[in-house]
């Protein structure tokens, strides 16, 4: 069945070549007892190593049942080896820490059967031994002899065509000696057995054939075989461990090393912890962060005022990229007494939000459960004079000069205050008392610059002294308008508003402060240009309720200026609003309603910006929503844009939040890779451990990948271990860090586990392991069992 065709076999050591075998030649019959003779480092042991498939012959051929083994992969050799060859050995080889009848199950363990079928053929082998009794116990209770027993189990129970035994009475006494020799002939008396002996004796009693070494050649065969072997199919059914198989071994070595187990389980679940507690701080922070979005940015409303700026916006225009950059790149001094004059109509970075009645009706449709207040900040349209330097007296545009009113008293400190850093001159003390708000860079537009009487041709920075302290007057439209005929009309002769400028009737206003929105403010809304008290807005409007052509306007379905007929109003007054800043005076025309009209003489409050304050941190997001789908499908200058005062509180929490997570993580990776490492050490001192277990597991036909995936399984399980016990650890610390960091920082539950994040923990935790054990794992595979067989010799 076996024929060795001029096998070969030198070992290359310390640069000189040991010839271990030297051309040899033998044949064996399918069931002889053959004993191989020879003193030491004769050949024998490399010999029944290449015939049990353990080692690779250099030159030649091993041919089996008439089949040359010269192309056989290494996963044929362990094939072979599982399904074919039974090992006895001088050592017994026992795994300790299994039980007996786990040593002998384990040869049977790759070839698929059911545990039940590995167990009763396992009892059964012993049975044959007798060692039955014990079988529950491990290797070290038994006797040398007791121990040979179990190894001769183990070679029986897959029932080898061939055993393999290397001096299997080496370390026994003649007594058990004897017993042995007659079980091993007794119990393998139809198979091919080679045994490799020392004693001459033993050798002539028990052997039908005896071959006799020398220098790596044979020198004697007492009975060779002359014909040829008959041809048979070879064994190499596929065999692999079951996953089954490998949990057992791995909770058998992990309960057999307890203690040592449990310091490798504490070492790795502390990594865990660390890792666990991270994630708990930063599932923390984050609801934090989220609770006092909840709580303080709700408080920061959505505000849409009449100009919407934003330098983010896109514009394909090259004008505007251009006046973008410029804006961006200049390097305006912010620091002196001086404002800049710009054109503001360049600069495309600025949309005019054209709130109509729609949009109006639009936000008071909007869910009232969404918001807590709006507010509609108003702007009136004022009479007003100026008298240039040469004393000339002129009408000012009232809708260049953004006017807007600001709240007089806002908290304990004045809106003002609160929100506008003054540049120049004193917050006012009165109603009679403007400002004049500046960009963040100083600047004002040409156009506002120009109608406060400024010759922004001459000069493109103005002095703050040269606006500070000017002076403006309201004429009351009972001395504005005359009335001739029915009609009311404004003398605007130069000789007229001379007069009216100088009559003692009018309210005189002065530009007492140079304002300009302070930096961390999310509520400076005020647009550039004079802004007055609201106290101010109020009394005028009061007199012009009162005045001749108001009355007349109310009475009458005509405008009372015009004489045209005016469109009848739908609405209530108070729902007429207007974008603020058109002079309908000078846009007066069919369409006009009879409220505008009002609303142009004073009468009425046009909405300059409107606030929206969000019930809670939730509906702010349902309210942006609302206010986005008005834009769908309106044309890029229809759109209404806001402005979230949050963001920027927003985007703040965000980087802290940033930062945190960034430290944490840093941290994390660290524990990881430190964890990672010292489950590579304590592995491949496992791997270093499980020497025997390793190779005995490769001589009985475990392929090098059986044997990853036992220690893989191992790793998995102390990984899961592991990741309960740090997810405990982490649950356990959460309360007394909890604890000292409320005491520090007066926030309390910071650190929070939650369940499906505890889980996560626990895996990274079986991948953590596997990852660190994989390396060592793949070395255990890569031992080679022939070197720690002739080791043990
Ligand atoms: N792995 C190895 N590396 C180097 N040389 C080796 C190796 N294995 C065997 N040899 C050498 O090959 C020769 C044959 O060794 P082998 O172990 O087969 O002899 P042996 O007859 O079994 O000896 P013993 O009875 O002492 O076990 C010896 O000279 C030995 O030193």
């Amino acid at each position: 069945m076996l024929q060795l065709k001029n096998i070969y076999k030198s070992y290359i050591t310390g640069g000189s070549r040991q010839i271990a075998l030297d051309g040899i030649n033998l044949k064996f019959r399918e069931s002889e007892f053959v004993t191989v003779l020879g003193p030491s480092g004769s050949g024998k042991t490399t010999f029944l190593n290449i015939i049990g498939g353990l080692e690779r012959c250099d030159k030649g051929d091993l041919i089996i049942n008439g089949k040359s083994t010269k192309e056989f992969t290494d996963s044929n050799w362990d094939f072979y080896r599982n399904n074919n060859i039974g090992f006895i050995f001088k050592n017994y080889n026992l795994i300790p820490h299994l039980s007996i009848l786990e040593n002998v199950t384990i040869a049977v363990s790759f070839n698929g059967l059911s545990k039940k079928e590995k167990q009763e053929k396992a009892i059964e082998a012993l049975n044959r031994v007798g060692i039955k009794d014990y079988m529950r116990k491990t290797s070290q209770y038994l006797t040398k002899d007791e121990m040979q027993r179990v190894a001769i189990a183990r070679a029986l129970v897959n029932n080898p065509k061939i055993i393999l035994a290397d001096e299997p009475t080496g370390n026994l006494d003649s007594k058990s000696t004897i017993e042995i020799m007659n079980l091993i002939k007794e119990i393998f008396k139809d198979k091919l057995v080679i045994l490799i002996t020392q004693n001459p004796g033993i050798a002539k009693r028990y052997a039908t054939r005896m071959i006799t070494f020398r220098d790596g050649e044979v020198i004697e065969d007492t009975n060779p075989l002359k014909e040829d072997l008959h041809q048979k199919e070879i064994d190499l059914k596929r065999t692999h461990m079951k996953i089954s198989m490998a949990i057992k071994l791995a909770i058998r070595d992990i309960s057999n090393k307890k203690l040592r187990m449990f310091f490798y389980v504490l070492i790795s679940s502390i990594g865990i912890m660390g890792i666990a507690l991270i994630v708990a701080l930063l599932q923390g922070f984050n609801k934090q962060i989220s609770g006092y979005e909840n709580d303080t940015l709700a408080n920061y409303p959505i505000v849409i005022n009449k100009v919407y700026t934003n330098y983010s916006i896109h514009n394909t225009s090259q004008n505007s990229k251009q006046n973008q950059n410029d804006l961006k790149n200049s390097k305006l001094n912010t620091k002196n007494d001086i404002i800049y004059s710009y054109n503001s109509s360049q600069n495309s970075t600025e949309h005019i939000n054209q709130v109509n009645k729609d949009y109006i009706d639009y936000i008071k449709q909007m869910d009232k459960d969404l918001v807590s207040e709006i507010s509609y900040e108003s702007q009136i349209n004022m009479n007003i004079l100026r008298e240039d330097e040469d004393g000339k007296v002129s009408i000012l545009d009232t809708s260049t000069i953004n006017l807007s009113s600001y709240p007089k008293d806002y908290g304990q400190e004045t809106y003002l205050e609160k929100n506008y850093e003054l540049l120049y001159g004193y917050y006012p003390t009165n109603k009679n008392e403007v400002v004049l708000i500046v960009d963040e860079k100083n600047r004002l537009d040409t156009n506002i610059l120009n109608a406060l009487g400024i010759d922004v041709k001459k000069n493109k920075e103005i002095k703050f002294d040269d606006l500070i302290g000017k002076e403006y007057k309201i004429i009351l439209n009972d001395e504005f308008y005359k009335k001739q005929n029915g009609h009311f009309y404004v003398d605007s002769s130069e000789k007229n508003l001379k007069k009216l400028y100088n009559s003692k009737n009018t309210i005189t206003i002065s530009i007492t402060a140079i304002l300009r929105a302070k930096e961390d403010s999310n509520l400076s809304n005020l647009p550039e240009g004079i802004s007055y008290s609201n106290e101010l807005c109020n009394y005028y409007i009061d007199d012009c309720k009162k005045s001749d052509i108001v009355k007349s306007q109310q009475d009458s379905n005509y405008n009372v200026i015009t004489g045209q007929t005016l469109k009848n109003s739908k609405n209530k007054e108070d729902e007429i609003f207007e974008i603020s800043g058109i002079n309908i005076l000078n846009n007066v025309n069919q369409s006009t309603t009879k409220n505008q009209m009002l609303s142009s003489l004073g009468a009425s409050l046009l909405p300059s910006s409107i606030t929206i304050y969000p019930k809670d941190f939730e509906s702010k997001s349902d309210i942006i929503e609302y206010l986005d789908n008005y834009n769908k499908d309106k044309n890029e200058d229809e759109k209404i844009l806001y402005k979230d005062t949050s963001t920027t509180i927003n985007k703040l929490s965000t980087n802290i939040m940033k930062g945190i997570t960034i430290v944490l993580v840093v941290f994390a990776t660290l524990i990881f890779f430190i964890s990672l490492i010292t489950i590579f050490i304590l592995t491949y001192a496992s791997v270093l451990e499980r020497k025997t277990e390793v190779c005995i597991l490769r001589v009985l036909g475990g392929k090098k990948r059986d044997i990853v995936r036992l220690f893989n399984t191992e790793n998995v399980i102390i990984g899961f271990l592991a990741g309960i016990l740090g997810v405990f650890l982490a649950y356990t610390f959460i309360v007394p860090m909890n604890y000292g960091l409320e005491k520090i920082t007066d926030l309390s539950n910071v650190a929070i586990l939650k369940v499906e994040n505890a889980i996560v923990v626990i895996a990274i935790s079986v991948i953590l392991t596997f990852i660190g054990g994989f390396i060592p794992a793949k070395i255990a595979a890569r031992k080679d069992p022939v070197e720690f067989l002739k080791n043990q010799n």
